[in-house]
């Protein structure tokens, strides 16, 4: 089985390393492509897999397509897609809101696999969310669901508006740990920390939070009851951020990220 991911840049690159490893496919079995020739130069130096400039070269070669562009490279990408592809091709699309329709139309093919990740996939920790169209067989989606496995956990939705609503939660949502983690550092900083305690003392709360979080039944809202002591200084931050509201404004962004992927989707 031969995959070809179409775009080496955060994701793509990240899932073509991945899959690699994996025992389902070897180095050689993983092509990858980009438009922009900078990148070409840098993966063909370090020739990690077959690097190629040109469609025509290695997209007929291919049983699974990978497309990791941007959602408005899409169109011109699925153009000069179409006259390559054949019937028996599985497109896996991780672009946000684009459709499985829309790619079922635009490359006049019907197995279509839509998925969303997540950055995380870079340490072997991403969650991705995926649906495949009713025309790719069970075997087909076992191959699929084990080559994105690659890259952390998966789940599998039962309709295209939940890869939109993951999209809000998962997909968009390091980036909103990273925001929470931006302002505690700026705030140590504020207090006299040094950069790096101030990064220490973040990072490690993060991690030590969710290895807690991990390891129990407990909700979230159970642990900040088991920090905050009453009348202590737990109970004034979380006091400070339900008087700002800070709940209602992180699901609002989060339906933002939602309300975008449908948008795209739209385009
Ligand atoms: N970055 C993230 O955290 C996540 C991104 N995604 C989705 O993944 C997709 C890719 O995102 P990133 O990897 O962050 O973008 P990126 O900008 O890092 O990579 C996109 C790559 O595609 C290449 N490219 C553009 N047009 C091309 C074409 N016609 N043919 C071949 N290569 C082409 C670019 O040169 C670039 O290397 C997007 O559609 C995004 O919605 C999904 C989940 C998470
Ligand atoms: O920001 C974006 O549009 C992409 C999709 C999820 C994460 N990054």
């Amino acid at each position: 089985m031969k995959v070809l991911v179409i775009g080496a840049g955060n994701m793509g690159l990240t899932y073509a390393k991945a899959m690699s490893r994996s025992k389902q496919l070897k180095k050689r079995n993983v092509m990858i492509l980009d438009s922009s020739p900078e990148k070409i130069l840098s993966l063909k130096k370090n020739s990690q897999f077959d690097v190629f400039e040109n469609l025509e070269d290695c997209l007929p070669q291919a049983d699974l397509v990978f497309i990791a562009v941007k959602p408005y490279h899409s169109n011109d990408l699925f153009t000069k897609m179409r006259p390559l592809l054949n019937k028996g091709q599985i497109a896996i699309s991780i672009m946000a809101g684009v459709t499985i329709k829309t790619i079922q139309n635009a490359l006049g093919i019907e197995k279509v696999v839509r998925a969303m990740p997540n950055l995380p996939a870079q340490v072997g920790k991403g969650l991705t969310s995926f649906i495949p169209s009713g025309e790719v067989s069970r075997i087909e989606l076992l191959t699929v669901q084990n080559l994105l496995d690659t890259t952390g956990k998966s789940i599998r939705v039962s309709s295209e508006n939940y890869i939109d609503a993951s999209t809000g939660i998962s997909g968009s949502g390091p980036a909103y740990v990273f925001y929470f983690m931006q302002s505690m550092m700026e705030a140590a900083l504020k207090m006299g920390f040094s950069a790096n305690d101030s990064k220490v003392l973040v990072s490690q709360t993060f991690e030590g939070a969710v290895e807690l979080f991990n390891q129990s039944d407990l909700s979230p809202l159970s642990w900040m009851d088991k920090v905050a002591s009453k009348g202590g200084t737990t109970r004034a931050a979380l006091d400070s951020m339900e008087n700002n509201n800070v709940d209602e404004l992180i699901k609002e962004a989060a339906y933002a990220a939602f309300d975008r992927a449908v948008e795209l989707g739209k385009q």
